[in-house]
């Protein structure tokens, strides 16, 4: 698992000045799928996020067979999966990332069989792949499931002759709707994919599918339809920013009381976040790609409910619970998208805050000022979430298994100490 990862920050000071925003996690491990589904050509990303998630796909990318070149200073992948020779997802490196399933398509056209050893990702409760299984199924595919001798699940994935068809996602999953688009972009016929997410990611994946010769309309209508094609080339398309990361600096503008600019941000992106931000005081200014940020009255509570795009962003639930600690009144969460990210409400109890849960919902009593104390990161939004109590809090906050964190955020304490913010890592 390579080495403990540990953020201290020491709370208090207020943040100005101008961050750049990432490349967006959620639009760039798509993208690695994608350029794995091109036989022949070198695939260029660019503005991608320098994130463990990625180092991770880069090393899955390898252990498969592409060549990937990760130039970090450049913030460029390069991509040649010409030579691409195994269908099997080790579990060493697929179950620390949840995007290593958005390499199933590729491996299905590509090589005929896909072997997921493992999927990874943040431990959010439950998270089933039944509508990617179920699609995958419904386009011909056979996916059957045995233990290995250690009893983990293996599951084998038998491509056919993949051929188009009507699919749905019960919800609008995420990566499930960018599964099925991959899987139908090269299958023969046509595909309607109902109930699609909307997400800003989703499109951008879309995007540079289209540039590669995938056939996909419907894109941000829910009904998506591919007219499959025989094959799709490599092509050099830039990562759009990344949401999650701006709304994150927005609150930390938020919980010290600054203001920032926020380089690559786009307010449209933040969906419901930002009316929410607004109500409990925060004031935007989108001056083109350039969104000033500042927070200087006294917080108002708030009531949120996560939902999919454009919905408040489950992803930026666990850094509102940490804000709400410090609105004037109670604030109300209710969680609908994953079953298991309150673990945070522990963590920032150790800190001063009172959060009442039950079940799937919580209540904040604010406001409460928060203390350092050492914490864990549960999940990457727990880590960030835990990152911005820090900053507001008095003394020094350690945040241990940072790893989480790291999965998602790029140089987060060289771009928070550039705004005067007291952060270090530590590894080892
Ligand atoms: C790599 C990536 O893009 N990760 C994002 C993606 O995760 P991910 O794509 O895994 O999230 P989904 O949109 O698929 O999941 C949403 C909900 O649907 C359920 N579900 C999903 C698929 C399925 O086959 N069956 C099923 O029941 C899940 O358990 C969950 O409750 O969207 C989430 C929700 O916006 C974000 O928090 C993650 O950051
Ligand atoms: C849940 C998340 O990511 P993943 O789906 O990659 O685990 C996240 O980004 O908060």
């Amino acid at each position: 698992m390579g080495h403990e990862v540990r953020y201290r920050v020491r709370g208090g000071r207020q943040l100005h000045g101008t961050v750049f925003i990432q490349g967006a996690k959620n639009a760039v491990l798509p993208m690695i799928g994608a350029s794995l589904m091109a036989a022949k050509g070198r695939t260029v990303l660019r503005n991608v996020p320098i994130i463990e998630d990625v180092r991770r796909a880069v090393e899955l990318a390898r252990a498969i067979g592409a060549k990937a070149e990760l130039h970090e200073t450049e913030r460029t992948l390069v991509i040649d999966a010409s030579s691409l020779s195994s269908p099997v997802l080790p579990a060493d490196i697929a179950s620390r990332f949840r995007g290593s399933f958005l390499f199933v398509p590729a491996l299905l056209h590509r090589l005929g069989e896909a072997v997921i050893e493992g999927v990874g990702g943040c431990n959010l409760g439950s998270r089933n792949l039944d509508f990617h299984y179920n699609g995958f199924k419904r386009m011909g595919a056979t996916v059957t499931e045995h233990v290995a001798d250690n009893g983990d699940g293996i599951i084998h994935i038998k491509a056919g002759d993949l051929r188009g068809g009507t699919l749905y996602c019960d919800t609008p999953s995420h990566t499930g709707t960018e599964n099925l688009i991959m899987a139908a972009a090269l299958a023969h016929g046509t595909t309607l994919i109902k109930n699609a997410a909307l997400e800003p990611e989703v499109l951008d994946n879309i995007a540079i599918l289209q540039a590669m010769g995938a056939r996909i309309s419907g894109g941000g209508t829910g009904f998506i339809t591919v007219e499959g094609v025989d094959e799709l080339t490599a092509v050099e398309h830039t990562v759009m920013p990344d949401r999650i990361d701006a709304g994150v600096f927005v609150m930390a503008a938020a919980i010290t009381g600054g203001d920032l600019n926020l380089v690559g941000a786009t307010l449209e992106h933040l969906g419901v976040a930002a009316d929410k931000l607004e109500q409990m005081g925060v004031e935007f200014h989108q001056q083109g790609a350039v969104l000033q940020v500042r927070r200087d009255r006294t917080l108002r509570p708030i009531n949120v409910i996560t939902d999919e795009y454009p919905g408040f962003a489950t992803d930026l639930q666990s850094p509102i619970m940490a804000l709400s600690c410090l609105a004037e009144g109670p604030s109300y969460i209710y969680e609908r998208i994953f079953d298991g990210r309150f673990k945070l409400a522990d963590e920032l109890g150790k800190m001063g805050a009172d959060i009442e849960v039950d079940g799937n919902r919580a209540k904040v009593n604010g406001p409460r000022g928060l203390r350092g104390a050492e914490v864990e990161a549960h999940d990457l939004r727990c880590g960030s979430a835990l990152v911005l109590a820090g900053l507001a809090a008095e003394g020094e906050t350690t945040i241990t298994s940072a790893y989480y964190l790291d999965r998602g955020h790029a140089h987060t304490a060289e771009r928070l100490s550039q705004l005067g913010a007291e952060i270090v890592r530590e590894a080892g």
